[in-house]
Formats: structure tokens, sequence, C-alpha cells
């Protein structure tokens, strides 16, 4: 792997369920520590591209690299091993209910890791006040709210020291002041660990606050649009479909800028 091997490389991938073409031939990279964003309208196959990227789903064609490696084709060893720099948080944000929250977030170190009990303990308690949430391990979800919610699992997503957070539409359901938390969350956490981000939603303040890069999925032709970062797509790209979703409906013309953009 050399230093400009892209994290995620995703190679003319195209996706179906049976018959029904959801998305064709896509291309795309992702670099390390990036928040990439997947956006798109309704029903244009955010979630389902990124089933496939965590290994839900298998392409109708294509590949999906990790790291320089197939993890389409790779073996079944190879295929947990990459599964184990992962961490994903789903729309739900699913907890366990009968679980606390440090039992919760000790669960997957319990399954995957040699820990012992007290080295467990601590590294909940060190994930917990990550996300602001220490001192909060003996409580269970239905005592925390919305967002404390949405935190706690993202303190197990995060259990394994991921390489690669992957987000479905985290702010579903949490007002926006509590969603502008946790999108600034993810952000520090990005940062400060050189996570990379697959962020799939279609809350704008969200892709365009913390998105360093992005892919928009265009329903209509079924084929991917601009790739780029989402603010300066926004205002700069000449494919009206992804200037109307970023500008709420509208499609002002694109702004003049000196070089060409996507
Ligand atoms: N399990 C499934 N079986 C068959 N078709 C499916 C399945 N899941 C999704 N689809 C179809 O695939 C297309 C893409 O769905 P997907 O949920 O990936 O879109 P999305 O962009 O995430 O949508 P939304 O923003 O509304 O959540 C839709 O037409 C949907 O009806």
């Amino acid at each position: 792997m050399s230093a400009t091997t892209p994290h995620i490389d995703v190679r003319d991938l195209t996706m179906a369920y049976g018959t029904n073409v959801v998305m064709r031939e896509l291309n795309f990279q992702v670099s390390r520590g990036e928040i990439f964003v997947i956006m798109g309208g309704s029903g244009c196959g955010k979630s389902t591209l990124l089933r496939h990227m965590i290994g839900l789903l298998q392409p109708a064609s294509g590949e999906i690299f990790y790291n320089g490696k197939t993890f389409t084709k790779a073996t079944a060893a190879e295929h947990q091993r990459m599964l184990r720099t992962f961490g994903v948080l789903y729309q739900s944000g699913a907890l366990w209910s009968s679980l606390t929250l440090a039992e919760n977030i000790a669960t997957p170190l319990e399954e995957f890791t040699d820990l012992k009990r007290n080295e467990i303990a601590d590294i909940v308690s060190y994930k917990l006040s990550l996300v602001g949430l220490g001192g909060f391990e003996e409580y269970y979800p239905s005592e925390i709210s919305g967002g404390m919610k949405k935190r706690a699992a993202l303190a197990r997503a995060m259990a394994l020291d991921p390489e690669i957070l992957f987000f479905d539409e985290p702010s579903a359901g949490l007002d926006p002041i509590t969603s502008r938390r946790l999108d600034e969350l993810i952000l520090e956490i990005s940062r400060s660990m050189n996570t990379t981000v697959v962020l799939v939603t279609h809350e704008l303040p969200s892709l365009l606050g913390i998105g360093d890069n992005s892919i928009f999925l265009d329903v209509t032709t079924k084929r991917q649009g601009p790739i780029g970062n989402p603010s300066f797509l926004k205002d700069h790209s000449t494919n009206p479909n992804v200037r109307k979703f970023l500008n709420r409906g509208e499609s002002p013309s694109p702004t003049t800028q000196a070089t060409p953009g996507p």
C-alpha cells in the first residue's frame, strides 16, 4: 500500500435487487481521515450503497477495495478481518435495551478481544467519556434521551477502534440542536483519531457542515452525479440536479469561478 492508495476505492459498482438496478457503474475513492458524504434524494440508493460497503449486500458487478485490497472478493477470513476495522451506526442507533450502556459497549470487546474484565471496563469508560457520557455506565437505554442513545451507539461503534465509521442517517429523529451536536462529535472524532467517516444523509446542514467530500447519486439517471466538497458543489456545480438538491429545490445558476469545477 503506497501513501497515495485510497482508503476506500469503489470501482464500477452496479447495485441491484434482483433485476431492479438501483445504480450503475459507481466509481469513487475515499481518502483516509476524510468525512465522505453519500447524498441524494429519497430512494436513490444511499443506504443500498452503504450496505454494499459494509458487506451486507453483494454487487451485481464491480468491486470495493479497502487499503488497496479487495473486499468484495476477499477470502472469508480476510473479509472478517476487514469487517473488524469498521464501526457502523445505523439509523435506529439500536442498543440492546436489556443491557446497561457499559454492557452494550463491552459486548464487542468481549466477543472479539482477549482483554480482561478490568481492561474492558477502562475502555468502556474511556469511550463513553469520548462521547460525553462519562458516568452513565450503569444507565439503561430507556433511561436516556434520543441524542444520548445515538452517542452511546457511537461509543459502541468505536469500541474496537475502527479505521472507518459508517453512519446511516445518524440525525434521524433528533432535533436540530441535538443533531448539530452529533455532527460536531463526528467531526471531532474523525479529526482527532484520523478516522475515515462515510456518512449517509439528506440533512443539508449536516452534510454542508462537516462533509469534506461527497458523491451525489442521481435517481433520475441511476448514475453518479458530481463528486466534490458539498459546499463547493452547492454553489459551483454545473449539474442542475445536485445544485437543486443542495439548494432546497431551487436551482440557481452556478457561481462563476476561476477554475472549472465538477
Ligand atoms: N431490500 C430491498 N429489496 C428490494 N428493493 C429494495 C430493498 N431496499 C431498497 N430497495 C429499493 O432500492 C432503491 C434504493 O433504496 P435505498 O433505501 O437504498 O435508498 P435511499 O437513498 O437510502 O432512500 P431514503 O433516503 O429514502 O432512505 C429504492 O427504490 C428501494 O425501493
